[in-house]
């Protein structure tokens, strides 16, 4: 683990770390906010996922959520969208390939052999976090936007008891039935759609939901609205009787200005969860 930067902010610590990871063959880059508390002892600790063309900094420098974290104690990890390097598989679009690994694992060329973003999130990271920081494993919260939004969707509902909450700000919401989904599945996992399911998180919604909270906020002036396809996991969400919220923002957009005003709400409302 090499740490690239570590600023004093808000009492705790904004750290930029990097390692060598197996699971995407590169090295990968991540942000990690330590409260004071963590001085003491294990913290609590809520994921951030990040969207399209994202790096682990954009959230970390525009979500504003250091300040949220810090008066609640709470850790907060930034990892990259995908793996980088010269001699990782990228695309022209900026929704492909590097800045877009969608956290799932490809099975097929030429994204094989780095884009692992699913195991990398899931296990390795997380693996590496608490072996080498004081973050309290049995009290995770996810959240994440856009593509992140979907991540951390889809995670929480496929490793039940891991994470106490979930939220999401303009998740890509139904991939399997939208552009922004329907692409990079046929690209990274291949033509066989029913490999894609196990990564929409309408789909899952429908089919287990999410023990625990929930909470999905979503701009009404977002220029993807129509990518995004909201409505179809708050129509999922009603139909199984989610606990949690769904919640149209009037006039806001997709970008971090939206993120940043509705970051205090989503980090005490994981807070809660995760001092219950
Ligand atoms: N209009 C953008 C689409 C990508 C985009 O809006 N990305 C969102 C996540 S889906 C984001 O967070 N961008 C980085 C930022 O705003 O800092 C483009 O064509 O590059």
């Amino acid at each position: 683990m090499k740490t690239l930067a570590e600023n004093r902010a808000f009492g705790g610590v904004q750290g930029v770390y990097s390692h060598a990871a197996r699971t995407t063959g590169c090295d990968m880059t991540f942000g990690l906010f330590l409260p004071a508390e963590a001085e003491e002892g294990p913290v609590p600790v809520l994921w951030f996922l990040s969207g399209l063309t994202c790096t682990h900094e954009n959230a970390m420098v525009k979500a504003g959520a250091q300040q949220w974290a810090a008066a609640e104690g709470i850790a907060l990890v930034f990892p990259d969208t995908s793996p980088r390097g010269a001699d990782v598989a990228d695309d022209a679009a900026y929704d492909l390939g590097q800045g877009a690994g969608f956290y799932v694992n490809a099975a097929q060329a030429p994204w094989v052999p780095h884009f692992r973003m699913w195991d990398y999130v899931t296990t390795e990271l997380p693996e590496a976090l608490f072996k080498a920081f004081p973050l309290d494993e049995g009290r995770q919260a996810i959240s994440g936007h856009s593509m992140g939004g979907h991540g951390a969707l889809t995670i929480a509902m496929s490793i039940p008891g891991r994470f106490r909450s979930v939220s999401a700000f303009a998740p890509i919401a139904h991939p399997t039935a939208s552009e922004w989904g329907r692409k990079q599945f046929a690209a990274y996992l291949g033509p066989d759609e029913s490999a894609w399911a196990a990564h929409d998180a309408t789909l899952l919604m429908r089919k287990r939901g999410f023990d625990g909270p929930v909470l999905v906020d979503q701009g009404s002036s977002d220029q993807f609205l129509d990518l995004l396809r909201p409505e179809a996991l708050a129509e999922a969400m009603a139909a199984r009787r989610q606990e949690g919220a769904f919640r149209m923002q009037r006039g806001y957009d997709h970008s971090y200005f939206f993120i940043s005003t509705f970051m205090e709400e989503h980090v005490t409302f994981h807070s809660r969860a995760l001092y219950d």
